[in-house]
C-alpha cells in the first residue's frame, strides 16, 4: 500500500513517500494553486492507480479543500487529517491548542525525536511566515514566536508601496547598497536574519543545558548558515518527518 505524507502550507504542497522503514523519501514541492501539477506527480507516482493511503497536515482551509477533491475524484479513501495542534499528539503548554497550526506541532515533534531526552531545544521554521518554537529540557512545546518569511516581506513592501520592485532575495547580500535594489536586499535579508536571531537569543534564556537548534522550511537553508549555533542542523523535510513519525508509526 502506498503511503503518503503531505505539508500544506501558504506557499507550497509538499508530499513524501513514506517506505517501509517509515522513511520519508521522494520528497517534493508542488504549487498551491496548480492542481494539474499535482495531478502529473501523482499519476507518475502511482502509474497503475493502486490503494493509497494519505496523511495531511494543513494550514490552509480553502487550499485542503480543493486537495480534498482532488483525492476523492481518484478514489482515495484513506486520508487522515491534521487540521490543528489539536489533531497532533506533540506534549505542549499552549493556550489554544485548536488555534495553532498543525505544521508547527509536527515540527516540534520530529525534533525532539531526533535528540536524547534531557536537553533543551529551538526550532526555526522558515516558510511563508518564520516560527521560532521553544522546547523545554523535559521535552515540552512551550510556544513560540511567529514572523513574517523572507518571500512574504519582500512581497508586502513591493505591494503596499509605489516605488520598490520586487526582489527574491536567494543569497547572503552584502549589508547596504548604493542603488534601490541591493539596499532592499540588504534590509530584507539581514532584517529577517536579525528577527531570527533575536527570537532565538531571548528564547534560549533559562534554558538549560545549552538547546540544540533545527531548522527547516523552503529559507533554510540560505538562513540557517547565517546564524552560528553549535551543533545546529537544516532538516528539510521536519515537517513531513513528524507527521510520518505520527500517522504511520512503526509498530
Ligand atoms: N520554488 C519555490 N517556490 C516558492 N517558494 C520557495 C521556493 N524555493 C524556496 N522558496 C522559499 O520558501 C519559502 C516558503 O517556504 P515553505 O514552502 O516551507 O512555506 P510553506 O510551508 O508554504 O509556508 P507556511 O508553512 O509558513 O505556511 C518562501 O519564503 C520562499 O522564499
Ligand atoms: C504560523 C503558520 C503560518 C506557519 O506555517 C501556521 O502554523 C499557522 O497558520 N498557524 C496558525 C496560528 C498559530 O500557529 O498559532
Amino acid at each position: 500500500m502506498l503511503r503518503i505524507v503531505a505539508d500544506l502550507g501558504n506557499s507550497r504542497l509538499k508530499w513524501g513517500r513514506v517506505d517501509r522503514t517509515g522513511k520519508v523519501v521522494e520528497s517534493l514541492a508542488l504549487p498551491n494553486d496548480n492542481p494539474e501539477a499535482w495531478a502529473v506527480t501523482w499519476s507518475r507516482w502511482n502509474p497503475d492507480q493502486v490503494a493509497s493511503r494519505w496523511a495531511i497536515t494543513t494550514v490552509n482551509p480553502p487550499v485542503a479543500e480543493q486537495l480534498a477533491t482532488f483525492l476523492a475524484d481518484r478514489n482515495v479513501g484513506e486520508v487522515t487529517w491534521y487540521r490543528s495542534a489539536a489533531d497532533v499528539p506533540t506534549k505542549h503548554q499552549l493556550e489554544a491548542p485548536e488555534t495553532a497550526g498543525a505544521d508547527r506541532a509536527l515540527a516540534v515533534g520530529a525534533a525532539v525525536a531526533m535528540h536524547p531526552p534531557g536537553r533543551p531545544g529551538l526550532i526555526v521554521s522558515c516558510g511563508t511566515a518564520i516560527t521560532v518554537e521553544r522546547v523545554s529540557a523535559d521535552g515540552i512545546w512551550q510556544g513560540g514566536a511567529i514572523a513574517p518569511g523572507l518571500a512574504l516581506s519582500s512581497r508586502a513592501l513591493h505591494l503596499l508601496t509605489a516605488q520598490l520592485p520586487l526582489i527574491i532575495p536567494c543569497e547572503a547580500p552584502p549589508p547596504w547598497g548604493r542603488s534601490t535594489r541591493p539596499a532592499l536586499e540588504a534590509g530584507l535579508f539581514w532584517g529577517v536574519v536579525g528577527a531570527i536571531r533575536e527570537l532565538l537569543t531571548r528564547q534560549a534564556v533559562g534554558l538549560s543545558p545549552s538547546p540544540w537548534l533545527v531548522w527547516t522550511g523552503g529559507d533554510a537553508s540560505i538562513l540557517a548558515s547565517t546564524i552560528e549555533w553549535d551543533g545546529a542542523v537544516v532538516v528539510p523535510d521536519l515537517v513531513l518527518d513528524g507527521l510520518a513519525q505520527v500517522a504511520f508509526p512503526l509498530i
